[in-house]
């Protein structure tokens, strides 16, 4: 049935954005648990109505690499979305914890995402519009979704003026106002591999120097933070923006990576869209081959398991138990 706010109850908050905070909430009719996304927005009801009901789309969105969707609703200037709850969180979270995503993980990731964009385009006739690591979701089954993808015109058009990216993950034609479609999708995919793969957002690229700090291991498998890690001093959203139109796009290098997953990321970060790879293409792609025929999910759920034993630290339980 449908979903009304007298029936959530809060249990947590899972996290803030530019412009939604995100709850876990309990169904009480059902027992569901859920993850519940509120979005602030002064529209003029006829707009609100519009959203909600192209908000009702999503539950024809099923696919095993999109989130599950319950309902939407509005209440005052609140838009509710309720989704399934992921219980391993984005993996900008995995991220921070982890320093850097292996190889192998990031080889599952690209799967999920090139088959949930894929299932958007053929069945819906959408793209996804804001791919990057906060968007990407996890769960202890191993399971890698995509959520927060334009399904709304509406939406997407009353949230333009309000919500800016913190770090841009945008193409550079969208940067620059051309048109653009899912080849933007394709470098934010690009993107936001190279930062789980070095483990910083990467722009301005790391230089050869950096790369080896971040991968220098200590004995005991815990990871040294070079001073500054992660608050780097990074440039202003500006400077980041005309540095993504204006200078040479960030690259894996072959002596921490496979040739395949370098060749992958360069397919994808290239500049001008005539010789980016489009979706397909990639879906040929070997690093895509090489990870498209594990059918299970064990090795990302037992990976994900495992680090959500972690302390943000890095450090596991394990090692410290006496
Ligand atoms: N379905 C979900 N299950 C579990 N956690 C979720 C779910 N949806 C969102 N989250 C968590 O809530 C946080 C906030 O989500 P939100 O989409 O509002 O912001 P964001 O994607 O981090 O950034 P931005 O608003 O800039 O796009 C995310 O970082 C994610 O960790
Ligand atoms: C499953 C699922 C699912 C799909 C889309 C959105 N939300 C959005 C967002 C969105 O949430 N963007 O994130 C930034 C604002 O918090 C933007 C445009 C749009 F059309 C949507 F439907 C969502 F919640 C869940
Ligand atoms: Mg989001």
């Amino acid at each position: 049935g449908e979903l009304k706010q007298d029936d959530l109850v809060n249990i947590c908050e899972l996290g803030q954005g530019n412009g939604g905070v995100v709850w876990k909430v309990r169904h009480k009719p059902t027992e569901k648990i859920m993850a519940r996304k509120l979005i602030y927005l002064e529209v003029k009801p006829a707009l609100k109505t519009q959203i909600i009901r192209e908000l009702k789309v999503l539950h024809q969105c099923n696919s095993p690499y999109i989130v599950g969707f319950y309902g939407a609703f509005a209440v005052e200037a609140q838009i509710s979305i309720c989704m399934e709850y992921m219980d391993g969180g984005s993996l900008d979270l995995i991220l921070k914890k982890v320093m850097r995503i292996p190889e192998h993980i990031l080889g599952k990731i690209t799967v999920a995402v090139l088959r949930g964009l894929s299932y958007l385009r053929e069945r819906h006739r959408i793209m996804h519009r804001d791919i990057k690591p906060s968007n990407i979701l996890v769960n202890h089954q191993g399971e890698i979704k995509l959520c927060d993808f334009g399904v709304s015109a509406q939406l997407i058009d009353s949230t333009l003026h309000t919500f800016i990216g913190t770090r841009s993950y945008m193409s550079p034609e969208r940067l620059e106002g051309a048109h653009y479609g899912v080849m933007s999708d394709i470098w934010s995919l690009g993107l936001s591999l190279v930062e789980m793969a070095v483990g910083r957002y990467p722009i301005p690229p790391p230089s050869s120097q950096d790369i080896d700090d971040l991968f220098k291991e200590d004995p005991h498998g815990n990871r040294p933070r070079p001073e500054g890690y992660g608050c780097h001093k990074g440039l202003a959203i500006f400077e980041l923006m005309e540095w993504i139109v204006n200078e040479t796009p960030p690259n894996l290098c072959r002596s921490h990576f496979s040739a395949e997953f370098c060749d992958f990321v360069d397919r994808c970060l290239k500049k001008s869209t005539t010789e980016r790879a489009d979706l397909n293409t990639l879906l040929h792609h070997s690093f895509y081959k090489r990870y498209e025929t594990e059918s299970d999910n064990q090795d990302v759920s037992s990976w994900i398991r495992q680090v959500c034993r972690m302390d943000t630290d890095g450090t596991n339980d394990t090692n410290n138990r006496m």
